[in-house]
């Protein structure tokens, strides 16, 4: 069931209908209890303090439950009715630096701007720098706008309840959000609201991509073309090719300027490397091509670009286009139901729109939208903080996973070999929506666990690790105690 992004007053209206369908307030309460210490225990080692703030709303009961649930941890609870009232002895708790401060100041149901009493102490709070569990909202966040009612919580995770809220998916709101993650079962009625956009879960994906028939062959998993690599470049053209061998499809070719030919094939072994040339012709036996990784030289061939063109035009099978190629790409029609996809970063996002990255990430759902109209209604991954997949109409799907780690040069790389990988497999072709959501989760997802174990990974761990996060086994995110 996709979990769709709602506002404030269709909380409230899911919230009626589930009294009204004879579930309790009181038990939804004490399950977000239960729910938010135990992220919160992972968040913590034992025996360090955590400060509970419960505010004089419902949002400052599901902090009350949570307290009840942490046993094992030195707790203070503090209420917050009144930023005036025992503000010395909260400074006090404060002073000793709590390890974590689980936030249930205001939820959805701040109604007006914070006052200089609440904007000191939220300050006092934000420069401790200290982790922030905030439940449902970054209390003094406005969850339909975004926006802070004058200031509000820098949260580390946000532990948002239901469903997401339109505000916390707004650029403007992730500074105060940090990591969202959404509970969906927090025992209302069923949801009674679909949305177009919606919020992806690991179980999404339990048993996919399916398992392999015992008697399959590479045959069954398609051949992928990689056009990829140039000088200066090349690194780029071995991380895509490496992506591509952990979606596991049954062969892959990697075609690339002669300059590079001898940096790249060396060190790939499984991968064929060929030395590229006008004559070639794609997509021929090839299952599905991707270009773009690595082709940013200034001296790249006309002829490479119009056989881009050429490719995306006419080609039946799935075409992934990233980066430099991403400029090559016609304004004209393709096959229908030939599958085209795109993956670019806000940039190169704004690069297809003519206008500003600031302007794409202003509304980053129009822009995928504007983006895929201009490009005969082809899938677009538009990257960043919470990734978008979608296309000019239809459902619009937020992944969840993944870390500003990921921030580092060659990780797009890695992650449109490995869609394209996947994208070659024909039993993976039947849904490619599904099959680019699992993408862009599983990649993230990877990058979640090496943070969660170290600090220093970089794109070639996350090489090492692609395609090893077993959804059903994704309750919790992995992360790391302070
Ligand atoms: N939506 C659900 O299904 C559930 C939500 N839960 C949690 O409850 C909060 C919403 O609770 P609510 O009591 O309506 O509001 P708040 O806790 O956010 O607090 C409102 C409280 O604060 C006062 N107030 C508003 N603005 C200001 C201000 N600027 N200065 C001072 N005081 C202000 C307002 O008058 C109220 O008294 C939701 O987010 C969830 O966390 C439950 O878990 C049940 C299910
Ligand atoms: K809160």
């Amino acid at each position: 069931m996709p979990i769709p992004v709602i506002n404030v007053a269709q909380m409230r209206e899911w919230e009626k209908a589930s009294w009204e369908a004879g579930k309790t307030e009181s038990e939804v309460i004490m399950r977000v209890g239960q729910l938010v210490a135990r992220r919160a225990s992972q968040m913590v080692r034992p025996g360090q303090l955590v400060l509970v703030l419960a505010g004089k709303g419902n949002n400052g009961n599901d902090a009350r439950r949570a307290r009840e649930h942490l046993a094992d941890w030195p707790v203070y609870l503090q209420d917050v009715s009144n930023p005036q009232e025992g503000i010395s002895e909260l400074h006090q708790i404060l002073d000793q630096r709590p390890a974590l401060i689980i936030d249930g100041l205001f939820g959805i149901g701040i109604n007006r701007p914070l006052d200089e009493h609440w904007a000191a102490l939220i300050q006092r709070i934000n420069d401790l720098q200290t982790k922030v569990l905030s439940i449902d909202v970054p209390s003094g966040l406005n969850a339909d706008t975004g926006e802070p009612m004058g200031t509000a919580i820098r949260a580390s995770v946000t532990m948002t309840l239901g469903a997401p809220k339109q505000g916390l998916l707004l650029p403007s709101a992730w500074p105060y959000v940090g990591r969202l993650e959404v509970v969906p079962d927090i025992g209302l009625a069923k949801c009674p609201f679909t949305g177009e956009t919606n919020w992806t879960l690991p179980e999404d994906f339990n048993n996919f991509p399916p398992e392999r028939p015992a008697t399959a062959h590479k045959g069954n998993f398609g051949r992928i073309a990689i056009i990829a690599g140039s000088l200066g470049y090349h690194g780029a053209a071995v991380l895509a090719a490496r992506g591509a061998q952990r979606a596991q499809p049954g062969l892959i070719t990697l075609y690339t300027n002669e300059e590079v030919y001898h940096s790249i094939a060396p060190q790939l072994q499984a991968v064929m490397v060929s030395i590229w040339n006008s004559k070639l012709s794609l997509p021929g036996d090839f299952n599905a091509v991707l270009i773009g990784p690595g082709l940013a030289a200034g001296d790249i061939p006309d002829d490479m670009k119009m056989m881009t063109r050429h490719v995306w035009r006419d080609a039946a099978v799935p075409v992934v286009v990233d980066a430099s190629a991403l400029d090559w790409l016609p304004l004209a029609p393709f096959p229908k139901n030939a599958i085209r996809v795109i993956t670019p970063h806000p940039g190169e996002a704004s690069r297809i729109l003519r206008c500003s990255a600031k302007q794409v990430e202003a509304n980053r759902p129009n822009a995928l939208r504007e983006v895929s109209k201009r490009l005969g209604n082809c899938w677009v991954v538009l990257k960043g903080n919470q990734t978008l997949i979608g296309r000019s109409s239809g459902e619009i799907y937020v992944n969840p996973s993944g870390n500003p780690y990921l921030a580092q040069g060659g990780s797009g790389d890695a992650l449109s070999g490995y869609l394209a990988g996947l994208l070659a497999q024909p039993t993976l072709q039947v849904d490619p929506l599904k099959t680019l959501r699992y993408a862009v989760w599983q990649h993230g997802a990877t990058a979640d666990k090496l943070t969660a174990t170290r600090n220093n990974w970089i794109v070639e761990d996350l090489l090492k690790e692609l395609g090893s996060v077993v959804p059903e086994l994704q309750d919790l995110p992995p992360s790391k105690p302070s």
